[in-house]
């Protein structure tokens, strides 16, 4: 069976997303793309030779009869209408992050998800699908280190471009540390600080980079974070827990060491399509496999509602100076996977 998909916005990631599944992946076929920029469409669409509907917008895609499933890769903004409007549609819907850039938003599409009764939106967290993320979780679950205390992490690109906003740094970028943070402790957060260093002179002038973001979880944990989105030097995403027994660290992305007139060097990457190429493809595969199967497995649209409440935050942490804290609903019973409901009652 073929999942029939239609793609919303045919930018970097949703170049990238409909390459990957006309040519790595197995179980779909993209029937259908739409761009506000019908230029940006054609050229993906001629690129990859596909046999695909050009629509007007991104309405008209989700009402298209044969797309089965729609992937929303437009800007953030945009996310929350067509998320919604597959709901309405009943249609299984992948959105890149974030969610909606509010909480507010986010909270509509749990709503109207949970009114529908059946999970269909995955939002588009891969780092829980990389392998290195994947083994610190592993090392936190196993008890390795004992219990977490500490986490120090960072996310630092080469530069951004230049409609990048100030506040894209916390809803577009630390968004990823705020949903896999969660993830990794399984763990909520209470409270926010953002403090601003001393402003890089390569940053925009409309940009406050670098910024460090505080955080402390329900557990007790203490998050230290660093956003540098300018940093010139390579694509550096960093997380490191520091446990009552001991530290894990993600590890670096495989590359090569040189020798070579008289250094000795290791190569840095630097775009976020190579750094996670490998959780892209397994994230959209276990996404296409499950759509096909009826389930929806990976991050949850109430994940995407728990990363947007902690990105409220931090703006108004970052706009106030203040401490500020952080009050997560609990989570409904629709959102809890069988197998947590089964450990909750003690079924085996
Ligand atoms: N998971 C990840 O690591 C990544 C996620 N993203 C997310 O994907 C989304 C897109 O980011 P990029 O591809 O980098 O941006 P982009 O600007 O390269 O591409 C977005 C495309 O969407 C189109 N678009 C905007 N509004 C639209 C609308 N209403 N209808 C149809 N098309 C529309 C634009 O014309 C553009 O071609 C963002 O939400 C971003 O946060 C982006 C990069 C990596
Ligand atoms: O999701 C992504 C971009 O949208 C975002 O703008 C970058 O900062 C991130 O590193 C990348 O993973």
């Amino acid at each position: 069976m073929t999942l029939r998909v239609g793609v919303i916005g045919t930018g970097a990631i949703g170049r990238e997303h409909v390459r990957r599944m006309t040519q790595v992946l197995k179980g779909a076929e993209v029937v259908a793309v739409t761009d506000v920029n019908a230029a940006q469409a054609r050229e993906v669409v001629d690129a990859f030779k596909l046999q695909a509907v050009i629509y007007e917008n991104g309405q008209e895609l989700i009402r298209a009869q044969d797309v089965d499933a729609v992937m929303v890769t437009s800007w953030g903004a945009t996310h929350e209408e067509f998320v919604l409007a597959s709901i309405a549609a009943g249609k299984p819907v992948f959105c890149e992050k974030p969610l909606a850039v509010t909480a507010e938003g986010c909270k509509a599409i749990v709503e109207a998800e949970s009114a529908f009764g059946k999970r269909l939106v995955q939002v588009g967290y891969m780092r829980r699908y990389d392998r290195g993320y994947r083994a610190v979780k592993e090392a936190l679950v196993n008890g390795t280190i004992g219990e977490p205390l500490i986490l120090n992490c960072a996310h630092r690109n080469v530069s951004v471009p230049d409609f990048y906003t100030r506040d894209m740094s916390i809803v577009d970028t630390f968004i990823h540390e705020l949903d896999v943070h969660r993830w990794l402790l399984d763990d909520d957060y209470v409270s926010v600080q953002v403090v601003q260093p001393r402003k890089s002179r390569l940053a925009g002038s409309h940009l406050q980079d670098p910024l460090l973001v505080y955080m402390e979880t329900a557990k007790g944990v203490r998050i230290n974070g660093e956003i540098f989105v300018n940093c010139k030097y390579g694509y550096d995403i960093q997380c490191q827990v520091v446990g009552e027994m001991g530290i894990v660290s993600l590890p670096e992305p495989m590359s090569v060491t040189m020798r070579s007139e008289a250094k000795l060097s290791t190569g840095l990457l630097t775009d976020w399509k190579e750094r996670f190429i490998e959780a892209y493809d397994i994230e959209l595969q276990d996404w296409i496999d499950s759509t096909l199967r009826g389930e929806m497995n990976g991050p949850s649209a109430w994940d995407g509602y728990a990363a947007a409440i902690a990105s409220d935050a931090c703006l108004e942490a970052r706009d106030s100076g203040a401490i500020v804290r952080i009050s997560m609903p609990e989570r409904p019973s629709f959102y809890r996977h069988p197998s947590e409901d089964k450990a909750a009652s003690g079924i085996s």
